[in-house]
């Protein structure tokens, strides 16, 4: 097979725990292609370089034939350079006792300094994920320093909470999660998400049957959502770590979406500008949105119900404060 030649891909927090299982399954061609050559440009901060340089070796020992080239750095501005992907995990997790809002303080500036190294030195347009958390405002911080960027090529990673929604309901209903379509979250990546099933369907011999015939009301509104708010929390409680298989695979399923189209609606958390929901412009907030030629769409044409419009608010309130205390963290 001819290869092509190689794209460049940087990765921070590469020597913590999402990436550990992200970078192995880059490196086999699951994302970009069997046929697709990598640069790996792998960023982390001073005290994990031992740790990087662990990584690179057993990289190395897995003779990836995709790999034409890998730099570690601890500075953004080298990591960054001509980047087509820039995927976003460098940040601290919360410990048992934190909200991910506890971590905007802590986190927050890495994504100020991060907007402005890939503005400068990425490619205009590299396609950026950000799953360093509370993501959807380390995004939106990431997007405002990021000025050479346009702001729709930065995305947080909401595909996890529907990932996640979509394995309940797998359960729930004991059928293949495949043949479940149209799920997705609204808001923030927190405990206020809401999981809407009012466009969900069960796909099956061709059948489309709507999930609320399927499911009952008081499940949906009770049980099922509070699983998903909570689901984070819950694992972190049983690993004494935060999820981070499950985080890889959703930046893939991310990614897949993002660059090669979808059928269905997908939750990503995107700018909100522009969007029909009555959410506020200037916040990153997951929607359901289509992917077609590397672009998003938000979904247009949904009429959420009356609660869903109260959790929408919920949310906005939410992202509206976190914009707040984080855009006067960081005036400069
Ligand atoms: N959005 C989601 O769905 C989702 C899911 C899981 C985890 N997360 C978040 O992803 C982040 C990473 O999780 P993890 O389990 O890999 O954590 P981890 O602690 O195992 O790894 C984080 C890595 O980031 C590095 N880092 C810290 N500051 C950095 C900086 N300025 N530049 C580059 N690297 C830096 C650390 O040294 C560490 O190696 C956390 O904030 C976590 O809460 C988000
Ligand atoms: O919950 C966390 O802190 C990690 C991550 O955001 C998750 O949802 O698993």
């Amino acid at each position: 097979m001819t290869q092509k030649e190689p794209i460049t891909v940087a990765i921070t927090g590469a020597a913590g725990n999402i990436a550990y299982s992200l970078i192995y399954r880059i490196c086999t061609g699951e994302l970009f292609g069997n046929d697709q050559t990598l640069n790996l440009n792998l960023i982390d901060i001073e005290p994990a370089l031992p740790i990087l340089e662990g990584l690179i070796m057993e990289l190395e020992d897995s003779n990836f034939h995709l790999i034409n080239k890998i730099l570690f750095t601890i500075d953004p501005f080298e990591g960054f350079r001509d980047a087509d992907y820039a995927i976003l995990l460098g940040a601290f997790p919360r410990n048992k006792n934190q909200t991910r809002k506890d971590l905007l303080g802590k986190n927050s500036p890495i994504f100020k300094i991060q907007g402005k190294a890939l503005s400068l030195v990425a490619k205009r347009t590299v396609k950026v994920v950000v799953v360093g958390n509370p993501v959807n405002t380390n995004a939106l911080v990431t997007a405002k320093y990021a000025e050479n960027i346009p702001k729709e090529n930065i995305v947080a990673l909401t595909r996890l909470d529907m990932n996640r929604s979509l394995s309940q309901l797998s359960r729930k209903l004991t059928k293949n999660v495949s043949n479940i379509k149209n799920v997705f979250t609204w808001g923030n990546h927190s405990a206020s998400q809401f999981v809407d099933l009012s466009n969900g369907y069960l796909l099956e011999n061709s059948k489309k049957t709507p999930l609320t015939e399927l499911v009952d009301e008081e499940w949906i509104s009770g049980e099922f959502q509070k699983i998903n708010q909570m689901r984070g929390k819950e694992v972190l409680l049983k690993r004494g770590k935060s999820s981070a298989g499950s985080a890889a695979n959703a930046v893939l399923d991310c990614l897949k979406s993002w660059i090669y189209g979808t059928e269905t609606y997908v939750s990503m958390g995107v700018i909100s500008d522009n969007n029909p929901y009555n959410v506020p412009e200037n916040l990153i907030f997951s929607f359901p949105c289509t992917c077609k030629n590397g672009t998003w769409k938000i979904a247009k044409d949904l009429k959420p119900n009356e609660f869903c419009k109260k959790m929408i608010k919920k949310n906005v309130d939410e992202l509206l404060e976190e914009r707040r205390i984080a855009f006067e963290l960081l005036k400069d």
